[in-house]
């Protein structure tokens, strides 16, 4: 162990907690009366024991759904109610026994209702230790809630759950290790209660205030057997606090003996129906707002645009998840717009593929209600993961993780499937391998889909048609073949990552010239004299060496002269990067074989068509 200072401060505050009780239990050893016949000590016990338990069940019955609410909810009041039900932790437990006579004293409208039985009785114990020991596990279940990861929710309401179902199904079983610490917690808590509960039942004794009416008529003596049970409760407490449940290990399908889950035969989905998805949403998240619109020709779109630019919102949207006031949408020209999420039938696979925890993968993608158990099966063989069943998703790898996601969504048989960045995570050959099995599910099952993503060659390949999203507004939106092949903008340009994007002044009209060099180009209608940006995709350019002047016809010095500053291998494809003129750089992609050398003279072409050219806004002439 190291011996910095700090282990010398942590490890004296660790024996001014030990030898108190060290000392206790060695006088409790070689002590002739410890007083276990003392009259009274076995009522006090299990009178604590009954009032602690009931006070405990009391409290996690209100105070769970309470932590759950306060949990979720970000407004003023329930940010209140949450300091306001933490007074009881700083409030001396005398004064809370005082406040709570004003509520349930033999003079009070309640105390006399009840004839006088809320104090000086078991129900006075149980009241004053549900006051005191409330907060602890509203504290503790509140911070279970909020750590939770809230796509867990958005994923269990696709998946067709309704509020109740996903708070006893998926919230309530992913918070229970925090809840069930904070529930030992508040079990303790009230089986210490002295303050409150002297004030408020005197009688019948619990062990505390036996304790201290042993101190008070026989002075340290007597109190040795109920400060020694109290001590062996903690001890046994905290060593059942301690354990935790064994994690479920991983089964092969062999060694699963007698409890074999029942042989299913997988069954077919019915074909799905192509679902282009419309919608005109306006939404305001915060101090971002969201105003997109697309009227869907294709069933397969893609929504493009970089971090922050409202993405996950559109598609939270499409879901219904940020409810009916975020704009309206149409499946298949069907209005869903006031479909709740768990009825509306679209599947969704969340960023990072959230998984419920503590679920095999049998148990998740069987998890929507009214998921056909054949058709699950189907679905975990289809996307390959048959052997799998009995993993637990910290038993996946990143990929099965996604694929079991998906396997989730799928096997409800939603109309869409919304896929939020589903390859993110990945690492490229899995990604590569995961995207042509989307887009081979798409082929072969008429999958419809929405994906969205920053990644324009996963775009292109997933969907027949692009949006191009960012500050929350559509940029550009049509069929991949239009947004790819004409930018509307420079922008969109620089978002489908075309990386030759290049200022110029027109020069004629076929022509405009960039850091000294005339380059062809489409006839581009601008006046003469006119700013452009212009780009051209990489594989669009060829780049040949240069051969001396003279040497050879006009077709051998067709294009621009350039000089070669990189070339980059990629093993099956060769970036070269050329600079024309006065240090303009342009990058060219190839498959050919490059046989050029950096600092090489060579001639860089292409197709005038092949450029795309935009008034320069930014520079302040049309
Ligand atoms: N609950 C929220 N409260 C306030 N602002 C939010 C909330 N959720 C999202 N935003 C903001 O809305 C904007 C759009 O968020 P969104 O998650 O849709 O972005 P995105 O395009 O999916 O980004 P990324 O690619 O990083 O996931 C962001 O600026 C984000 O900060």
């Amino acid at each position: 162990m190291s011996r910095s200072p700090l282990t010398y401060l942590g490890g004296l505050l660790a024996l001014y907690l030990l030898v108190p009780i060290a000392a206790f239990v060695v006088r409790f050893a070689v002590s002739d009366d410890r007083g276990f016949e003392a009259p009274g000590l076995a009522s006090a016990f299990w009178t604590s024991i009954a009032s602690a338990s009931i006070s405990t069940a009391i409290i996690v019955v209100l105070g769970v759904p309470l932590a759950f609410a306060l949990a979720r909810s970000t407004s003023w009041l329930s940010r209140a109610v949450g300091v306001l039900v933490q007074l009881p932790l700083a409030l001396p437990p005398v004064m809370s026994g005082i406040v709570l006579i004003y509520i349930v004293g033999p003079y009070t409208w309640l105390g006399e209702l009840f004839g006088g039985e809320l104090t000086g009785t078991l129900t006075g114990i149980v009241i004053a230790q549900t006051f005191v020991a409330s907060p602890f596990l509203v504290i503790a279940a509140r911070s279970a809630f909020a750590a939770l990861d809230p796509a867990l929710d958005d994923l269990a309401a696709t998946l067709g759950h309704r509020p109740l179902a996903r708070f006893l199904r998926v919230a309530l079983p992913a918070a229970s290790s925090g809840i069930g610490a904070g529930i030992l917690l508040t079990w303790l808590r009230a089986l210490g209660e002295y303050g409150a509960t002297v004030l408020l039942s005197y009688h019948p004794y619990s062990l505390p205030v036996f304790t201290s009416v042993q101190f008070q008529s026989s002075g340290i003596p007597g109190t040795q057997a109920p400060t020694a049970l109290a001590l062996a409760i903690a001890i046994v407490a905290v060593v059942v606090g301690l354990i935790r449940r064994p994690r479920r290990k991983a089964t092969s399908a062999g060694s699963r003996g007698t409890r074999r889950a029942p042989t299913i035969v997988p069954t077919e989905p019915r074909a799905a129906l192509p679902t282009p998805v419309s919608f005109a949403l306006d939404a305001r998240v915060g101090g971002f707002h969201l105003e997109v619109a697309h009227r869907a020709g294709a069933h397969r779109i893609a929504i493009l645009g970089p971090s922050g630019s409202g993405k996950s919102m559109t598609l939270r949207a499409l879901a219904g998840l940020l409810g009916d006031r975020a704009g309206s949408v149409a499946l298949a020209g069907e209005d869903v717009t006031d479909v709740s999420t768990e009825s509306r039938h679209v599947g969704y696979v969340a960023q990072g593929g959230a998984l419920l925890p503590g679920r095999t993968v049998r148990q998740q993608v069987g998890f929507g209600v009214g998921t056909d158990p054949a058709v699950a099966a189907w679905w975990l063989s289809t996307l390959h993961l048959d052997g799998l069943d009995d993993r637990l998703p910290e038993q996946l790898s990143g990929g099965q993780r996604q694929r079991v996601a998906l396997a989730s969504a799928l096997s409800r048989e939603p109309r869409v499937v919304l896929l939020d960045e589903p390859f993110s995570a990945l690492d490229a050959p899995v990604r590569e391998e995961l995207r042509r099995e989307v887009r081979r599910l798409q082929r072969e099952t008429g999958l419809s889909t929405v994906l969205v993503t920053h990644d324009p060659e996963e775009a292109a390949l997933l969907a027949d048609e692009i949006l191009v999203i960012e500050g929350g507004k559509i940029l550009q939106s049509g069929t991949r073949g239009e947004v790819y092949g004409r930018p509307a903008s420079p922008e969109v340009a620089r978002l489908l990552g075309i990386p030759n994007l290049l200022r110029g002044v027109v020069t004629s009209h076929g022509a405009f010239e960039t850091s000294g060099t005339t380059v062809p180009a489409p006839d581009h209608g601008l006046p003469v004299g006119s700013p452009v940006l212009w780009s051209v995709r990489p594989e669009r350019l060829r780049v040949v060496r240069a051969v001396p002047s003279g040497a050879a016809g006009s077709e051998a010095q067709a294009g621009v002269a350039a000089t070669v500053t990189d070339v980059v291998d990629l093993g099956t494809s060769t970036t070269v990067t050329v600079r024309v003129g006065e240090g303009t750089e342009l990058r060219a992609h190839t498959t050919d074989v490059v046989e050029l050398a950096v600092g090489e003279a060579a001639r860089v072409r292409w197709d005038p068509a092949a450029l795309s050219v935009w008034a320069d806004a930014a520079a302040g002439r049309p």
